[in-house]
């Protein structure tokens, strides 16, 4: 793999207090990284670091190969940031906003119209292109910081929860869009968000407590590793159902008329649940999601729309 992140040791002292302890870890080019953890974590504290607004304690930070302390300039070309507050400029235009960045950044002059227009009509928004920004819904304000985050053509786009306190529809838009350009252009997205959902859909996750990484692996094998499989199901003959149970070595509990169990082996559930099939008249299958293998890990929950506490 070719770690386009690569951090080794990191360590970040405030004063005294040890934020960040000595954190490893690399996420590879073109892919989707989650950065999850609760309050507190250091969450802040490392993508901070990494887009060169704060410095380290100790360890190496690099991106694409070019050092966060030596090389800030460099870095901060090779990134893209979009934030959870809205930075965009309500007064100017979309055109207006999305040129002075690229001018900033030092995008060639010749070049600057072509990108502005491909990136928002990548985001259905090239019909807005001379509008001012203070006529755009929460949502199209949100595209355009993502455009503006890309319009240098950095390699790593970091998104600090961009999808906080936009709708669901407007949030699933938003990540269409999200992963659209990721493909079309390789880029690798660096991501926290308190929406499992948008964890789920990432190459990989990492959870961070207490100023340590503490997991660091696909969605798929967090689950397995750290959740359980529960079944619910509501029969017509319940005696036959506990006796099947109890000779199946399937522990359950009953409440409110539907029996609750933990799915182990599910060649064996299977077997169960054929033989149970005539009295059968609901059944659920619940698979573990990211929000239990957070609180298997840290003890807490990821709510939506808030910090973890
Ligand atoms: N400038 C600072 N001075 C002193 N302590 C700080 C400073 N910034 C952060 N901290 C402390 O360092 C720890 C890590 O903070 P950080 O903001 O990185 O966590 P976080 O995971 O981003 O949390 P949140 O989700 O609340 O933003 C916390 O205990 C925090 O109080």
């Amino acid at each position: 793999m070719t770690a386009i992140i690569d951090v080794k040791g990191f360590s970040k002292y405030y004063g005294d207090y040890l934020a960040v302890a000595d954190v490893s870890f690399e996420v590879e080019e073109g892919s989707s990284f989650a950065f999850l953890g609760p309050n507190g974590a250091g969450k802040s504290t490392t993508i901070n670091t990494l887009c060169t607004m704060i410095d380290k304690t100790a360890g190496t930070l690099l991106i694409d190969g070019k050092d966060v302390s030596k090389q800030p300039k460099e870095v901060r070309k090779a990134i893209g940031i979009v934030f959870q507050e809205p930075t965009l400029d309500q007064k100017m235009t979309l055109q207006e906003n999305l040129v002075s960045h690229c001018i900033f950044y030092g995008v060639p002059r010749n070049e600057i119209d072509e990108r502005i227009g491909m990136l928002l009509n990548l985001v259905d928004l090239v019909e807005w292109r001379n509008k001012l920004v203070s006529t755009l819904s929460g949502g199209m304000k949100r595209r355009v910081e993502i455009v503006r985050a890309l319009v240098h053509y950095p390699k790593v786009l970091f998104l600090d929860e961009p999808t906080t306190g936009l709708d669901p529809q407007t949030r699933n838009r938003m990540w269409e869009y999200i992963m659209k350009l990721q493909k079309e252009k390789n880029i690798t997205i660096f991501l926290t968000t308190h929406y499992i959902e948008e964890a789920e859909v990432c190459d990989r996750v990492a959870i961070m407590d207490g100023g340590k990484i503490v997991v660091n692996d696909t969605p798929q094998a967090l689950k397995e590793q750290y959740t359980k499989t529960r079944a619910i199901l509501k029969v017509k003959n319940e005696r036959k159902a506990e006796i099947l149970f109890l000779q199946r070595e399937f522990p359950y509990e009953k409440k409110g008329g539907y029996f609750h169990l933990e799915v182990k082996d599910l060649g064996k559930f299977i077997e169960v649940i054929h033989s149970l099939k005539e009295t059968i008249l609901d059944i659920e299958i619940m698979k573990g999601n990211l929000n239990d293998v957070f609180l298997e890990i840290t003890g807490k929950e990821i709510r939506e729309g808030g910090d973890a506490k």
